[in-house]
């Protein structure tokens, strides 16, 4: 696929079906790059009180998902897996489903296949991409894996590329690996945030003020990704080099194996991949 153009300014309208932590990530990174002005926005969930952070950028907001999909020309689907179905009889109560033109649907539920959102949003006559996207998008560090329905058009494919590459990493993944994935891309900045918690407890228990412990290992931790993410080199051998023989690290090495990190992080992989794979199976 071309490079997309990450400076041209989207014509489209973009709309966010809830509107949590998730959405305002996407909602950001879209902002913050210049793609899109809040104004062009919109946002929809079942109390207005609860968007006031989206009304005072300027978003415009509805309390029916109707009239989201009805003013917009791109539907983020935002809600969490178990409230998909609610979110659709939602829709219902003020349109009918062949009222609305066909449009393209991004869904971000985890572990909702494209079997499951195609045969609920068949009659809304959705072109739908799946999509897995991470919170660090807000900040243009984002990763987004997503697989395509057989009804999203090559337009579709490069309008979803155009949008996500500029908030990071945007890649096609086939569908039966997106709940792996996810788990190590999605749920994963959890992960790294109490591995960054942790290593600053260390520096606090050793005397460091919290401040420093905090600002230190992110950016220690920014730098090591970069690292890792840029390098030919593989990991093991990016942690050789700073294992001095007899030194400091090796020690901090041998902690880190006597407890078991390893295990305990492919562990977490594993359960919030198993996971994922199960709220699919359960319909959500
Ligand atoms: N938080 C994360 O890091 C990531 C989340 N996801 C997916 O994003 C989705 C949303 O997750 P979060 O943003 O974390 O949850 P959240 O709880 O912050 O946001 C969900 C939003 O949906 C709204 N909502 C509830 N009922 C609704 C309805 N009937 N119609 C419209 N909106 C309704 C809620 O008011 C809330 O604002 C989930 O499906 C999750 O699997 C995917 C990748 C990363
Ligand atoms: O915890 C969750 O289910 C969602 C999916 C990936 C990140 N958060």
């Amino acid at each position: 696929m071309a490079e997309p153009n990450l400076t041209k300014p989207l014509s489209q309208k973009i709309g966010f079906i809830g509107g949590g932590n998730m959405a305002k990530a996407i909602c950001e990174g879209l902002v913050s790059k210049g793609l899109i002005p809040y104004e062009q926005i919109h946002v929809s969930g079942p109390r207005l009180d609860n968007l006031t952070w989206w009304s005072q950028k300027g978003c415009k907001v509805f309390e029916h998902n109707g009239y989201l999909i009805e003013t917009t020309d791109v539907i983020f689907i935002c809600v969490k897996p178990h409230i998909l179905q609610t979110a659709i009889d939602d829709i219902n109560k003020t349109h009918k489903p062949d009222q609305f033109q066909s449009k393209l649907y991004i869904s971000i539920l985890a572990g909702v296949t494209l079997q499951q959102l195609a045969s609920k949003l068949h009659p809304y006559n959705a072109r739908i991409i799946r999509t897995m996207p991470n919170t660090p998008m807000t900040v243009g560090e984002g990763c987004t894996l997503y697989t395509p329905h057989s009804t999203a058009t090559k337009t579709d494919i490069e309008l979803l590329n155009r949008m996500l590459s500029s908030t990071g990493l945007c890649r096609e993944i086939p569908e039966h690996l997106i709940d792996t994935a996810g788990a190590l891309t999605g749920s994963g900045p959890a992960f790294v945030y109490m591995m960054l918690e942790a290593l600053a407890d260390g520096a606090v228990f050793m005397g460091l003020p919290r401040a420093w412990a905090t600002e230190f290992a992110a950016q220690m931790a920014l730098g090591a990704a970069k690292m890792a993410r840029d390098s030919t080199k593989h990991t093991g051998q990016l942690k050789d080099e700073v294992c001095s023989p007899g030194g400091s690290t090796i020690r901090g090495v041998r902690a880190l194996e006597e407890h078991n990190m390893r295990a305990a992080f492919m562990d977490a992989i594993e359960k919030a991949a198993l996971r994922s794979a199960e709220i699919g199976k359960a319909g959500q």
